[in-house]
């Protein structure tokens, strides 16, 4: 069984993410915390509750985190992720209450009580939570497992030509985070461009027949109109469930060894995620990128995980 922490910000995919993890039988999920991204902090929170309400996630630690980046201003995604950040589905009301602690405090707890590399850091949304940990608590870097997160693109870009969102709106703190010399694995565009919700996928979706996955189904149904409005996207990708993919199994994605750094006072690349693909990689390269998904296998998992979730009224 592989522990890890979600960091995320729901955000349709991101809820996704939250899903697969918790059904998938490989994976346990030792915390979920929520920073500043798609929505507001507070919005994304109370996303995150209804999410593990929808899915019947208890007995789970939950703390927001950041409110905004750590030097820019907020930027959220409302033309993709709607005004709630959770738009399509109604939301229930949480179950759960969130925990009396930050989420750096929460993060850096539980890696500090764990044994060494036991922890599977897991972010889904912008970086500033995971930035601050590690400036909190340094010793974080070599005790986590691994870093495999939800963000950049080596050759696509989706906030501007050549960055995505989740590394542009905190730039610094993908900074801090690529630098540091923990195992990092970037699940980017390249790859979850590839994860296309397509309407054979939804179709298998809405055959679980469960709540749950009628919740799936109306996210895909929101996500997808924006995509095909605002990107031109004939079925939407589901970015944040493929770096929990990657945990559950490597397999089900190739990667690539390469550095990876991330610009900072670029004019047209402020926000890129700079792959140095010429080889060889240099031999202390803690850095890989994710290339080629393996779609069926993918999205057998997620089917999977709503089938052992099973009915939740
Ligand atoms: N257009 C768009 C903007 C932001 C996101 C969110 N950021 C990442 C993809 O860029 C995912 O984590 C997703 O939640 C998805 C689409
Ligand atoms: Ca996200």
């Amino acid at each position: 069984v592989k522990k890890i922490i979600l960091d995320c910000d729901p955000g349709h995919d991101d809820a996704i993410a939250m899903l697969l993890a918790h059904g998938n039988p490989d994976i346990e999920l030792l915390a979920v915390t929520t920073v500043v991204g798609n929505q507001t902090l507070e919005k994304v929170t109370r996303n995150a509750l209804a999410v593990a309400r929808v899915i019947n996630l208890t007995g789970v630690p939950f703390a927001a985190g950041a409110t905004r980046p750590l030097v820019r201003q907020i930027e959220v995604a409302d033309e993709i992720h709607g005004e709630s950040g959770l738009d399509g589905p109604v939301l229930p009301e949480a179950a759960i209450t969130l925990e009396p602690v930050h989420a750096i405090d929460l993060i850096i707890d539980l890696i500090m009580s764990h044994p060494p590399k036991t922890i599977t850091l897991v972010p889904t949304g912008g970086l500033t939570n995971i930035a601050m940990a590690v400036r909190k608590e340094p010793r974080i870097a070599e005790r986590v497992k691994e870093v495999v997160l939800m963000g950049g693109g080596y050759h696509v870009g989706n906030w501007s030509a050549v960055a995505e969102f989740n590394i542009k709106i905190d730039p610094e703190a993908a900074h801090i985070v690529f630098n540091e010399k923990w195992p990092l694995t970037m699940v980017g565009l390249d790859l979850t461009h590839q994860a296309l919700a397509t309407p054979e996928v939804a179709a298998r979706i809405a055959a679980v027949g469960t709540q749950p996955a009628k919740f799936v189904g109306e996210l895909l149904d929101f996500f997808g109109l924006s995509y095909k409005d605002r990107q031109g996207f004939d079925s939407p990708p589901v970015h944040d469930p493929c770096a929990v993919a990657y945990v559950i199994d490597p397999n089900v994605m190739t990667v690539q060894k390469v550095p990876v750094d991330i610009e900072l006072t670029g004019t047209l690349t402020l926000g890129m995620t700079v792959a140095d693909f010429r080889s060889p990689p240099p031999p202390d390269c803690h850095t890989q990128v994710a290339v080629k998904l393996d779609h069926q296998r993918f999205w057998d998992l997620i089917v999977d995980a709503l089938e052992r979730i099973g009915e939740v009224k």
